[in-house]
């Protein structure tokens, strides 16, 4: 449950920040349309930073004023309660990014802004015959997002044999510290894991990251792009058609959530609008537009006790939850 934010607070933050964010600062802002499931109430102030310097310095503000923040990146891992966000959303728009080759151009830095879409950024790559990122087309995320929980998809096709992750070439990114410092860190810092790294633990924010990637040879990418688009699709319910936060649960190692849910007998189960998905089990999707906030969590309650009591199994949840249900 958020805390609440006295108006006046709001209101000091809008002065303060207003000047400086060009007066970009919205009240009662709706956020189902910033996030994949399409689902979530009003934020109390909302602003589009489009710099990684007004990322750093919306979020110094909110501190400053102890105003609760929530940086929203595509909004493809979070659920945000019907109530909304009490405090502001900070959204990720800071897009910039540059090619750097070495004089050989056989490898190339990729300095990015955190709030780069990773599918953008694929498609550009792979255009300008740089390898490294197109295992992960077809994931919503932000460059922050990926760093942020490592983004991650199973190597190319037709082997599959083992889970590829964006730390294999990430460099170093700029963050802005739970201490309020800017700072330059690598991966030791990070501490990348299976969806985790230094990010889920500490209050740091990344403004900027920086990857290396390899020539490739450009049939070789384009056929990755297709086959795991393809694999994708085949698998999971398409977001255009079937709004949702991908897996709802963690990864259970050498069982699978999905798996678990689906022996339980609730694959295509409905709870209001919300649906355990037919075609994945550990993706629940948001029906037609129909599903609140609420209708979700009582369906992953729904799918948590059935599979506590079939298989004695705790089904932990991936995604966020934001702001008041
Ligand atoms: N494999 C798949 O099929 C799917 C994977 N995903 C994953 O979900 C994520 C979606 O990313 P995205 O939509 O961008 O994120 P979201 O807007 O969904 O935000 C999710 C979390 O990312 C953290 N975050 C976002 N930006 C930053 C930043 N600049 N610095 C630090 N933390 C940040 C925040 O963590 P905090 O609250 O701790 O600050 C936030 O709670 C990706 O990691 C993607 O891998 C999503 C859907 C499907
Ligand atoms: C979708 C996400 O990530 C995906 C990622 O895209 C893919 C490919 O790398 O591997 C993981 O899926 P997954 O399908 O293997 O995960 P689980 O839901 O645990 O399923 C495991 C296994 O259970 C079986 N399964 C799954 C669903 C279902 O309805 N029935 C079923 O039997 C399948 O054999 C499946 O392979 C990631 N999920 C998690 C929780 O780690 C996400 O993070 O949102």
């Amino acid at each position: 449950m958020a805390t609440t934010v006295a108006t006046h607070t709001i209101d000091e933050l809008v002065v303060r920040l207003g000047p400086a964010l060009g007066g970009r600062i919205r009240r009662a802002e709706p956020l189902a349309q910033y996030t994949t499931f399409r689902i979530g109430g009003p934020a109390d102030a909302f602003v589009d930073v489009t710099t990684a310097d007004e990322l750093a310095d919306a979020v110094l503000a909110a501190r400053a004023l102890q105003v609760p923040y929530f940086v929203l990146g595509l909004g493809a891992n979070i659920l945000v309660g019907d109530k909304g966000y009490r405090g502001l959303v900070i959204h990720n728009v800071a897009r910039r990014h540059r090619f750097l080759p070495d004089a050989a151009k056989t490898t190339c830095e990729l300095w990015t802004e955190s709030g780069a879409v990773m599918q953008d950024l694929i498609l550009e790559a792979v255009e300008r015959g740089w390898s490294g990122l197109e295992h992960y087309i077809g994931i919503p995320s932000t460059v922050g997002g990926a760093v942020w929980q490592n983004l991650h998809f199973l190597s190319p096709a037709p082997e599959r044999e083992r889970t590829m992750f964006i730390a294999e070439v990430f460099e170093r990114c700029d963050i802005l510290s739970e201490e309020n410092e800017r700072k330059t860190v690598d991966a030791d810092y990070v501490q990348f894991g299976y969806d985790d790294t230094v990010f889920h633990h500490r209050r740091d924010i990344v403004l900027t990251a920086t990857f290396r990637l390899e020539r490739g040879d450009p049939d070789r990418m384009n056929r990755i792009l297709h086959e795991n688009l393809s694999w994708r699709g085949a698998r999971h319910p398409w977001l255009q058609v079937h709004p949702s936060a991908g897996s709802i649960f963690k990864k259970i190692e050498g069982v699978g959530a999905g798996r678990l849910i689906d022996q339980a007998g609730l694959k295509g189960f409905r709870h209001g609008g919300a649906q355990i998905s037919p075609m994945h089990a550990n993706i629940i999707v948001n029906r037609a537009g129909t599903a609140t906030a609420t209708d979700v969590r009582e369906l992953i309650a729904i799918a948590q006790r059935a599979v506590e009591e079939k298989f004695g199994q705790r089904l932990e949840t991936e995604i966020g939850m934001i702001g008041e249900f």
